[in-house]
């Protein structure tokens, strides 16, 4: 390719170590000069609402919307996306040329070096349902009070006393720089959110050229993973609020492991199954089956 190719990110310094990332691999793969790509901030609804738990927004696509509108102007050449915060159901003029492969998917602690060793009715700071859910269950004396903003923003509010400990995924801080913060929580003792630790790169789906050289630097296995578990979040008829963990891994077979919560996280669901290592359906049939054996409280938060 001669000329430039511009890569559309939010503005967080998470998004844009992203979107580096992303461009120092199509330098790569393509042997371009290092001018070839940009990187284009775009600010979208979810960064500008800091305040209100995503949750009370409501609104849909608060990550992807002006992105979205921007890869359709023709203002970027693609877009730069964490899957996790990437909506279940997409438009159908968007496609998602690549992921880069995943990164540790695992949550760290800040704050305690376990959740078995924070003190008695300690506070937690997070905004996710799912980590808010999974600490009542294995702590019900906990408290957990809401943290939103970006990462530094969250160990802003922690060292300001706002709460005794807080969860952010190993992924982020790593991409920060930051992979001193904090102790890993094993995935037995908290299961990610889905997609967590993926970078996605959208394309407008007719833009073949796009897709193909977005194409050369995805990871085939992270791609065969997330779409499993972006299946079954849609299965579940899940959103970004709902108190949902899941992991698929890729081996011989593939592997799908999930939970569902009660916001309180006194109940929860659990359930594994494997497929063929292609086998699309495979979140699909776990949402089935975890639906079928949910109690009341975990049902009336799915709408699948
Ligand atoms: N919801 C915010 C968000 N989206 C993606 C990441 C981390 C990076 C990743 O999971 O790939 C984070 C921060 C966090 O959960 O700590």
């Amino acid at each position: 390719m001669r000329g430039i190719f511009r890569i559309g990110t939010r503005g967080s310094p998470l998004a844009l170590a992203q979107a580096h990332m992303v461009g120092d691999a199509l330098v790569a793969a393509h042997g371009w000069a290092a001018d070839q790509v940009v990187i284009v901030p775009v600010r979208t609804t979810g960064d500008r609402v800091q305040d209100r738990a995503l949750a009370e927004i409501g609104g849909k696509a608060l990550w992807t919307k002006e992105l979205d509108r921007a890869l359709a102007d023709g203002a970027i050449d693609c877009a730069v996306h964490s899957m996790k915060d990437v909506e279940t159901i997409r438009p159908a003029s968007i496609a998602i040329a690549a992921m880069l492969p995943r990164a540790d998917v695992r949550d760290r602690l800040i704050g305690a070096d376990s959740i078995a060793a924070l003190p008695e009715g300690a506070i937690v700071g997070t905004s996710s349902p799912r980590r808010a859910a999974q600490l009542l269950n294995l702590r019900p004396d906990l408290r957990t009070v809401l943290f939103r903003g970006n990462v530094d923003t969250r160990l802003g509010k922690l060292a300001a006393g706002e709460a005794d400990a807080t969860l952010l995924a190993a992924a982020g801080l790593e991409r920060l720089g930051r992979h001193d913060l904090g102790a890993p929580i094993g995935i037995d003792v908290m299961l990610p959110a889905p997609a967590q630790g993926a970078i996605g790169v959208e394309v407008l789906a007719a833009n073949d050229a796009a897709r193909r050289l977005i194409a050369a630097i995805g990871d085939p296995a992270t791609s065969t993973c997330v779409l499993a578990e972006r299946a079954l979040l849609a299965a579940l008829g899940a959103d970004c609020h709902s108190p949902v963990a899941a992991l698929a891994t890729l081996g011989t077979r593939l592997r799908i492991e999930a939970a569902l919560f009660s916001n309180d996280g006194r109940e929860t669901v659990t359930g594994a199954i494997e497929g063929a290592p292609d086998e699309a359906t495979i979140g699909p049939r776990l949402a089935r089956d975890l639906l079928d054996r949910a109690p009341p409280a975990i049902c009336a938060l799915f709408t699948g």
